[in-house]
This record gives structure tokens, C-alpha cells and sequence, in this order.
């Protein structure tokens, strides 16, 4: 397999009073192209940090050192428009960007200075907040070539749709935004794309959510119109932080399903990011088991639950089972 993007000794301090919180201490992995790689790990054990760091969305004071390389085959021509409304705009980091093969892969590198940490720039189109209408303020972009873009290249759910979703436009108009923005389209073809979106995430009646407002949608609902905008522009990669953590058991499961589904459907590679290694099991290929800001374990699903290798990882897996082993003990097994 062939990694869509290598991770290399990755460090993030946010900054806080004194030192600062070491989030991830010096992180390796790589992601394949095509795979679904879960992270699993406790409450503030980095999870998040990560997917932001790889998304070009930690905030504004984070200190990054270490590496995110990149190699996006299928990276799509950057457009000259303005971003969409629902999601932020990926921001790339200060630091060497370096493209080769014409565009076919190019890499981002933020390598430390004399302790091997080095402030991110600004984010542009940072996570700067809606405004109390919902509106988002943005600075203007610099438009970097060959560089993965939120929205485009990398889709991303996270947990709490309302965080997205601008709550005073009709959903239809936002997954179109995004598909206007991102693929060129006329507005009457991102509109109708939208709707084609809205039918690939199930939601009944496509006609009448197109026009709903988020607050007219439930949670459930909500987040498979978050998918829909995530994935509106053909990603590559699709990052999910925590994407059910706020639904009930059963919406949970078919939230699950359907990312798996589009996942297969689109061949995106998946970022799934999870405190429940059960789910995780359910949907990933690949469990990486994080602690402290560190990763503890990486390995096939089957091997992670059925032959841990870390003591913690056992532990994880021990409380899950007192609960309900069921998911589990098919973890892994051919599909
Ligand atoms: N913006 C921030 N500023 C300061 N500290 C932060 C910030 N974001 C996260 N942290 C801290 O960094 C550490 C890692 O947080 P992170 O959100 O990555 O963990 P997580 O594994 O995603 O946790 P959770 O399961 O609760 O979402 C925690 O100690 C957290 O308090
Ligand atoms: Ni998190």
C-alpha cells in the first residue's frame, strides 16, 4: 500500500499558562491510501490534536514540530473562489512546502528550530468562530498550490454538527457552497448536487431538506447533512472526530453504516477518530491506540483486539468487554 500521508515525529504545545500543554509528543505513523485507520484513546489523549494538525486547523498559538508529509495523487486544481460558508478553509503551516512530480505529491514540512518546535503560522481561514448570527469572519486566503484543502481534498465531520452547519441557511444552499467552491459548478449544478448528496446520505425527502434550516433537522439528520457537506467537493480524505459521539446507540450505528458506505462508494481514505474502541473495531481497518500524546500501539483491527500488545490497550479492551463483548469478538474477522 502506498501512504497518502506520513506523520514524522510530530509534536503540538498548545500554549497556557507556564509551559503549555504538550498534546502529542513526538508522533509516527503513516496513513495508506484507500485504508480506514481509527484512533482510539482516552479523553485528552490527543486524538483531536491530531486530526487538526493533519486538517491545518490547530489554533492560532499551537506549536508544531515533526512533519506532515503528504503524497495526494489524486490532489484537485485549486479554484480561485471564495470558501464556503460551512467549513473552514484548510490553512496551510508555516514551513518548507515542497511539490514534485507535477503536482502528483508535494509535502508540508514544519521542522523545529533549537527545540524542535516551531510556531504554526496564522491559520488562514482559521477556526475563527461564527459570529452570534452565524455568519463566519474571514481574512483573505493565499491561494497555495498543490497544498490539500479543507472542503476539497480532505472532508471533515466532527462531532457536534451545529459547529459546521451555519444555523441561518438552508442546508441545500451550504453542501451547494461547497460544491460550487470546490468543483467549478454552475449554481443550479451544485444545487442539484446538493440534492444528489442528500439522497447519498439518506435522508428522506431530499426536496424538503434542501430548504430546512439545521434547527429543523435532528442530530442524526444534522450530521448526515455535515457528511453530505464534507464530502460534497470528492475529498480524498475523509476525517470523522468523534462524528457520533453525540447520538444515540442506534443513530450511532447508522451513522457508522453510512460512512462506511460512502467511504467504499467515493474510495476515500478514512481518518476515524473515537474514544470507543468497539466502534472503532466496527468501522477501521487499522487501530492506532494513543495515551498522554503518544501512540502506544498501531496494527491490524484483528491484532489490536485480539492480541494487544500494550498493557494499556488491554485495559481498554477489558472494560469494553464487561459492557458488551458482542462487537467485539467479531472485530476483525473477514467481512
Ligand atoms: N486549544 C487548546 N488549547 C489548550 N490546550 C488544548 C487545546 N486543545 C486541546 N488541548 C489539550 O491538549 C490535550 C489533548 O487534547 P485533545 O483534544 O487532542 O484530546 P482528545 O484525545 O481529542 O480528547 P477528547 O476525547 O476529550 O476529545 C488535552 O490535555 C487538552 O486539554
Ligand atoms: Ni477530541
Amino acid at each position: 500500500m502506498t501512504a497518502l500521508l506520513s506523520i514524522r515525529d510530530l509534536t503540538v504545545r498548545y500554549r497556557g499558562d507556564g509551559s503549555g500543554v504538550l498534546a502529542l509528543k513526538g508522533v509516527s505513523l503513516e496513513i495508506e491510501a484507500g485504508e480506514r485507520l481509527a484512533i482510539i484513546g482516552e479523553s485528552g489523549s490527543g486524538k483531536s490534536t491530531l486530526a487538526l494538525a493533519v486538517a491545518g486547523l490547530l489554533a492560532r498559538g499551537a506549536r508544531i514540530g515533526g512533519a506532515i508529509e503528504w503524497a495526494m495523487p489524486k490532489l484537485q486544481m485549486p479554484h480561485s473562489f471564495a470558501p464556503p460558508s460551512v467549513l473552514p478553509d484548510i490553512s496551510p503551516t508555516r514551513g518548507e512546502i515542497s511539490s514534485s512530480v507535477a503536482g502528483t505529491s508535494f509535502s508540508t514540512s514544519v521542522i523545529g528550530e533549537s527545540c524542535n518546535e516551531k510556531a504554526i503560522s496564522p491559520l488562514v481561514g482559521e477556526m475563527s468562530g461564527r459570529t452570534e448570527g452565524g455568519a463566519t469572519e474571514r481574512q483573505p486566503l493565499p491561494v497555495r498550490e498543490k497544498t490539500p484543502r479543507l472542503g476539497r481534498d480532505i472532508g471533515f465531520v466532527f462531532q457536534d454538527p451545529s459547529s459546521s452547519l451555519d444555523p441561518v441557511m438552508p442546508v441545500g444552499k451550504q453542501i451547494a457552497e461547497v460544491a460550487q467552491t470546490h468543483l467549478g459548478l454552475s449554481w443550479p449544478q451544485a444545487y442539484a448536487h446538493a440534492k444528489t448528496l442528500l439522497e447519498r446520505v439518506r435522508l428522506p425527502d431530499p426536496d424538503a431538506v434542501l430548504r430546512a434550516y439545521p434547527h429543523q433537522l435532528s442530530g442524526g439528520q444534522k450530521q448526515r447533512v455535515a457528511i453530505a457537506a464534507a464530502i460534497a467537493a470528492g475529498p480524498t480524505l475523509l476525517i470523522a472526530d468523534e462524528a457520533t459521539s453525540a447520538l444515540d446507540t442506534i443513530v450511532q450505528t447508522e451513522i457508522v453504516s453510512l460512512i462506511r458506505r460512502l467511504v467504499a462508494e467515493d474510495g476515500m481514505t478514512l481518518l476515524f477518530i473515537s474514544h470507543d474502541i468497539a466502534l472503532a473495531a466496527e468501522l477501521a481497518e487499522r487501530i492506532a491506540v494513543f495515551r498522554n500524546g503518544e501512540l502506544l500501539e498501531l496494527g491490524t483491527t484483528a491484532q489490536i483486539v485480539h492480541a494487544p500488545r500494550n498493557a494499556y490497550t488491554r485495559a481498554l479492551l477489558d472494560a469494553h468487554l464487561g459492557i458488551d463483548a458482542g462487537p467485539l469478538r467479531q472485530a476483525g474477522a473477514p467481512a
